[in-house]
């Protein structure tokens, strides 16, 4: 039973890619290269170019490939874009995710894996933040997540489909293998920014905040590693072939770092200082985000491989002394 995976050339899309073929599964990769690269895929993984709004295509894609069950990763991802661009975010991730789940059923999806956000909580009231916490976002991107959410849950409700919703933390590393990382270009997340700074590709790192009420001043972040993300994908995957219901689950270790703690890592295993810069705060971003991580233990069984901060910095160090190379492919 083929499974179909949306943003399949993305970051953490290609490690689930990854993750399906080493247990033998077929997989089919449907995406717009708007933000990905088709040769972070092998070149034996079949993959469609074009858009999860295509019904037909999707429709197309399902019967010839006999998928049953759908891992979708595709959006656009970046939240001070999704305040500048609103319509634009609620566009790609919520009206086009409401487009492939109607094909996708209507074609015989019966399992949907949703790459969800710990932006669904916003500034959370308390952390580490449960899985039922309200849900309050506060930027659209994790509005327009939060509403393909229920989108999901009220499609489950009235058709033949079950769900696992994955509300990932901060997603980081790369596959310890080598085999794909993230290659996203002008990325703005911390682990890449810091470890491209480290390799002179940024003339310095700017740290947004230093009187966030946390012990140095600086944001902390729950960052979990993208195999070990894969691997709750794997096991949500069983969970719906296996008739288990319909889940929400938080996605990381429990356990926050700061800014400079990563800073402070990538140095180490670096071996190269490089300049900082103290900027203000960015406009949205919560002090400290943090998963109560039992409830994905308990229902899946997951086990974490990579919890270490410096593996995982480790990882993308490597991946990104890599990727000028790659990018030439
Ligand atoms: N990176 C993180 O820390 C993080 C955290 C929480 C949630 N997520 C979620 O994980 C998912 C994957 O994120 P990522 O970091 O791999 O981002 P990414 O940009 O690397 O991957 C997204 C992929 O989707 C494709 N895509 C986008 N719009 C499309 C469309 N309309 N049709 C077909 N393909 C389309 C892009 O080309 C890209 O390959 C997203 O849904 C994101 O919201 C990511
Ligand atoms: O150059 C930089 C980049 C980041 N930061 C700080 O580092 C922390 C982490 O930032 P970043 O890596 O951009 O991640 P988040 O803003 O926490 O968001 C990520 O994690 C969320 C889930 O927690 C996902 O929803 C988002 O898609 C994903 O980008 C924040 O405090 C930032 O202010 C800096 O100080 N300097």
């Amino acid at each position: 039973m083929t499974v179909l995976v949306t943003g399949g050339a993305g970051y953490i899309g290609s490690h689930m890619v990854l993750a399906l073929l080493d247990a033998g599964e077929e997989v089919v990769v449907l995406d717009d290269l708007s933000t990905g690269f088709h040769w972070a895929l092998p070149p034996e993984v079949p993959f469609v170019r074009g858009d999860i709004a295509d019904k037909a295509l999707v429709q197309r894609i399902v019967r010839e490939h006999g998928a049953r069950s759908l891992a979708h990763f595709a959006a656009k991802i970046v939240v001070p874009d999704s305040v500048a661009d609103p319509l634009g975010y609620y566009l790609s991730n919520t009206v086009k995710s409401r487009a492939l789940i109607e094909a996708a059923v209507g074609a015989g999806i019966e399992h949907i894996i949703f790459s969800s956000t710990a932006a669904v909580y916003g500034e959370p009231a308390r952390v580490p933040v449960p899985e039922d916490l309200p849900p309050d976002p506060i930027n659209p991107y994790g509005r327009s997540k939060l509403m393909t959410e229920w989108m999901l849950a009220d499609a489950a409700r009235a058709h033949n489909l079950r769900y696992v919703v994955l509300r990932y933390f901060n997603v980081a590393g790369a596959d310890p293998r080598g085999r794909s990382g993230q290659s996203t270009h002008n990325a703005t997340h911390l682990i890449k920014a810091a470890t491209q700074t480290a390799l002179g590709q940024r003339r310095h790192l700017e740290v947004f905040g230093t009187d966030y009420p946390t012990p140095d001043g600086t944001c902390l972040r729950d960052y979990i590693q993208v195999s070990d993300l894969a691997d709750a994908h794997m096991m949500a995957l069983r969970h719906l072939r296996r008739g288990g219901g319909n889940l929400t689950l938080n996605c990381g270790y429990g356990r926050g770092f700061s800014v400079l703690e990563v800073l402070d890592t990538v140095r180490q295993i670096s071996g190269r200082d490089f300049p900082i810069v103290f900027a203000p705060r960015r406009v949205g971003d919560p002090a400290r985000v943090i998963a109560e991580a039992d409830r994905i233990r308990d229902e899946l069984g997951w086990q974490p491989k990579h919890d270490d901060l410096r593996a995982i910095v480790a990882q993308a160090f490597a991946w990104e002394r890599a990727l000028p190379h790659r990018n030439q492919i």
